[in-house]
Parts: structure tokens; sequence; C-alpha cells
């Protein structure tokens, strides 16, 4: 066995707290050992109690309060906070091995796209010979619309590519839409890139289009386009979206994870 994290992220209300309390379930019926961490300093309450919670350490509350900080500079505080007391996540994490790890994220996509916080976390983790998937949550009603649909595949690949782990998908709030609009929504989980573009480009003004075709182009050489619909009233779509973790994490293999890579060793071509 070894140490498996699901790191869960996506944009504020996105679902991850109940995402991570479905997973919870989910792994405790199959017989996993399984943990919840919290790793919002604002977060209020849980359905399951968090195991490990960054709010033991650090509380947004009191960073406002006390250093007079507005709420996002107070949670990048808070987090930085954790990276200079990494000695405290390394004795609560100490005690978990052969166990499988929940964390449930704040929802500031600033964290993930242009500061270096969470990659650094993950290194830790890694450090600490977890092996490590990102659960990147979009809603469901984001793909309604192309340039929504846009934003949010841009917003998933910027967090892809700032922190360089096994990464997966998933469209949230599968519930709230209609039979009928879930089969209209089925063609972008595995959508054709140049009729995206087309439709994209009928309902925007010409000057945009270029724009369109190059971002279609991106997310389609990444390979980024695919989304796991999750429904959370659906045991089949949990277990889809739970075996698909698993073969990212390579879950129960008996092999050492891979080193980390060093922060300069990263080859271009
Ligand atoms: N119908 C439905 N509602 C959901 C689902 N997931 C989340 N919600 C609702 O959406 C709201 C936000 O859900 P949360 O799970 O708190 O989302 P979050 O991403 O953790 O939110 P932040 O921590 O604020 O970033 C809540 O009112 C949930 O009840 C879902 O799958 N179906």
């Amino acid at each position: 066995m070894g140490r498996y994290v699901q790191l869960v992220m996506g944009p504020a209300g996105s679902g991850k707290s109940t995402y991570c309390a479905t997973m919870m379930t989910h792994c405790q019926n199959i017989g996993r050992s399984v943990h919840l961490f919290n790793l919002d300093p604002a977060a209020e309450k849980f359905e399951y109690n968090p195991t490990i919670d960054i709010r033991d350490l650090i509380t947004l509350e009191d960073v406002m309060e006390e250093l007079q900080y507005g709420p996002n500079g107070g949670l990048i505080y808070c987090l930085e906070f954790l990276l200079n007391n990494i000695d405290w996540l390394e004795d609560e994490l100490g005690e978990y091995e052969d166990d499988y790890l929940i964390i449930d994220c704040p929802g500031q996509i600033e964290l993930y796209t242009h500061f270096p916080i969470m990659r650094r976390i993950c290194e830790c983790l890694q450090r600490m010979h977890f092996r490590i998937c990102g659960v990147y949550l979009l809603e469901s009603q984001f793909i309604q619309d192309n340039s929504k649909f846009f934003a949010g595949v841009m917003s998933a690949m910027s967090a892809m590519v700032s922190l360089e782990i096994p990464h997966i998908n998933v469209l949230s709030k599968m519930d709230l839409l209609g039979k009928v609009k879930q089969r209209e929504l089925e063609r972008y989980f595995d959508p054709d890139p140049l009729l995206l573009a087309d439709e994209a480009n009928t309902s925007m003004n010409p000057k945009f289009h270029d724009l369109n075709r190059a971002i279609v182009q991106l997310i389609d050489d990444y390979n980024m386009v695919s989304f796991l619909p999750l429904n959370i009233n659906d045991e089949d779509s949990i277990t889809a979206v739970i075996s698909h973790v698993d073969n990212a994490l390579q879950f129960g293999e008996d092999q050492e994870p891979k080193e980390p890579k060093d922060e300069f060793d990263i080859e271009y071509d």
C-alpha cells in the first residue's frame, strides 16, 4: 500500500465540500481507511469532521482581526503560514500510513494559478511520499454556453499546469440538470474541437473568431476537454470518478512513488 491524496480544487461554490463528503461516504462504504483534511482556513462546517484541519493551526478570522487583512490577503497569509510551519503538517500527517486523504481546498483560484502556494504544498506532500491526484471541479452550469466553458477549461488547465500532478476534471452538480439538458451536454464530454470553435463563433463578434480557434486548439492539444460528469445521487457516476482517480494514483499498486521533480529540472523542447 502507500499514501494517497485527492486534492479537491475548483472555484468557490463548485461543490468541493459536497464532493469530499460524497467521497468520504463512498470510500467508507467500500472499506477504505479515509480521512478528510481541511485546507480552508475560512471553512465553517463539514458533514464529516476533518481529521486534519488547518484551522487548528490558523484561522482566517483571527488573521483578519489581528492583522487587519482582507479576506483574500488573509487567506494567502494563512497558507504561507502553513508552509512556514510545515513541521506542524508533517506531525499531523506522520500518523497516516496506508491511508487515503481527501483534501478540501479553498476556492480562490489565484492559489492555483498565480501563487506557487498549492504547488509548494504538493511538493511537501510528495516529499512525505504521498501520491497526489488533483480533482478539479467545475459546475455543470459552466458548460451551458461556450464562452463560460472556455473560461472553466482554462482555469482547470491553469491549475494542471501550475501543479504538475495527475489531474482529473469533474463536472459537478449534474443532478441540477434535467435529463434533456444532460443529453445536450454530452457533446461537451468529449467534444469535436472544430464544432466547438464553429459554435462559439456563430454567436460572437468576428474579432474573436481567431482567438476562439486558438483556444480550442490549445484545449485540444492538451487533451483537457474531458470532464467526468458527477451526479451525487447516482452511485455509478461516483464509482466512475473514483476509479479514474485510483488509476491516476495507481492506487494499491506496490511501487515507490516517483520523487518530486526539482523545481528547475524542467526540460523544454
Ligand atoms: N444540487 C446539488 N447541489 C450541490 C451539489 N454540490 C454542491 N451543491 C450545493 O452548492 C453549494 C456549494 O457547495 P459546496 O460543497 O459548499 O461548494 P464548495 O466548492 O465547497 O464551496 P466553497 O468552499 O465556498 O468554495 C451548496 O449550497 C451545496 O449544497 C450537487 O452535486 N448537487
